[in-house]
């Protein structure tokens, strides 16, 4: 099934737009889980455990994952969400020349990692981006990132008067695929502007929780058709830093359902 269909049906089961954000810092582990074998992989199981009911997909960083265990702990970890019927979108920013891309692209094969959808960056242009598009997974491209240096670039201006990341919005939503766009919570102005250019694009939007961006501003702009995700990642895993056993995981669900909620108040 097409990505954004299938998102639409998790959607609906759950009632909820809250991706979580699977980043699992090895500093910042609790102790119960850093002595199993692949702690990464025990904690984001007992995550899933407490948050699946509220999540509308999971959303790991492979970032967190860039070593021989971590692949492993992320392949269990994308398994296990499957079997709780959640999507998952690897958030791995890539894109590359074609043929480069297309090594990429196999994180998205059933006997890849298998994951549902990718996040991918803009910056070699449209044929950097073809290899993701030609499959039923989902392709969020980066558009107008949450970080404070994401202005530096993103919002330059062109000759033509538009800014580079509406650019971006535009040449995004002409590629035939299951295209999304990345929007960060932190930039609601540039949010809305990028719903303006478009509007039927589900965008992905991080950067509420730990980098204190606007849920409210998130909901309006980042859905299509009720179709969109707001991700927390810290905000929720982390929840429960001050809790132990099995309290420390309690909190990371309660994290989750209070954040989808909170969104469901302004959808
Ligand atoms: O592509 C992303 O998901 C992303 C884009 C962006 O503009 N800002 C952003 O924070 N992210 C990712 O979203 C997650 C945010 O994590 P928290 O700040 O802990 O909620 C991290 O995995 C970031 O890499």
């Amino acid at each position: 099934m097409a990505f954004f269909d299938r998102l639409a049906e998790r959607i609906a089961a759950t009632d909820s737009v809250v991706s979580v954000g699977l980043d699992p810092d090895p500093d910042r582990l609790p102790e119960h889980v850093t002595d199993r074998d692949l702690p990464r992989w025990a904690f984001n199981r007992r995550i899933i455990d407490a948050t699946h009911e509220y999540a509308a997909a999971y959303k790991p960083n492979a970032a967190f994952y860039e070593d021989p265990d971590g692949w492993r702990a992320l392949e269990e970890t994308i398994a296990y969400a499957h079997g709780k019927d959640v999507p998952v979108v690897l958030d791995a920013k890539r894109a590359d020349i074609g043929n480069t891309a297309r090594q990429y692209a196999r994180s998205l094969d059933p006997d890849g990692l298998n994951a549902d959808a990718i996040t991918v960056t803009p910056y070699m242009g449209r044929d950097a981006l073809a290899p993701f598009l030609n499959t039923d997974a989902g392709v969020f491209v980066l558009a107008r990132t949450s970080n404070s240096g994401g202005a530096d670039l993103q919002d330059l201006e062109l000759a033509s008067g538009e800014t580079v990341y509406e650019r971006v919005a535009g040449m995004a939503a002409d590629l035939q695929g299951e295209v999304g766009l990345v929007v960060g919570a932190t930039a609601p102005e540039e949010l809305e502007t990028v719903r303006s250019i478009a509007p039927n694009c589900p965008f992905l939007v991080p950067g509420i929780g730990a980098q204190g961006g606007d849920a409210e501003a998130a909901v309006e702009y980042g859905l299509s058709d009720g179709v969109g995700l707001v991700n927390s990642s810290r905000g929720i895993i982390f929840a429960g830093e001050t809790a132990s056993g099995d309290d420390y995981f309690r909190a990371a669900g309660a994290a989750a359902r209070q954040l989808r909620d909170r969104l469901n108040d302004s959808r």
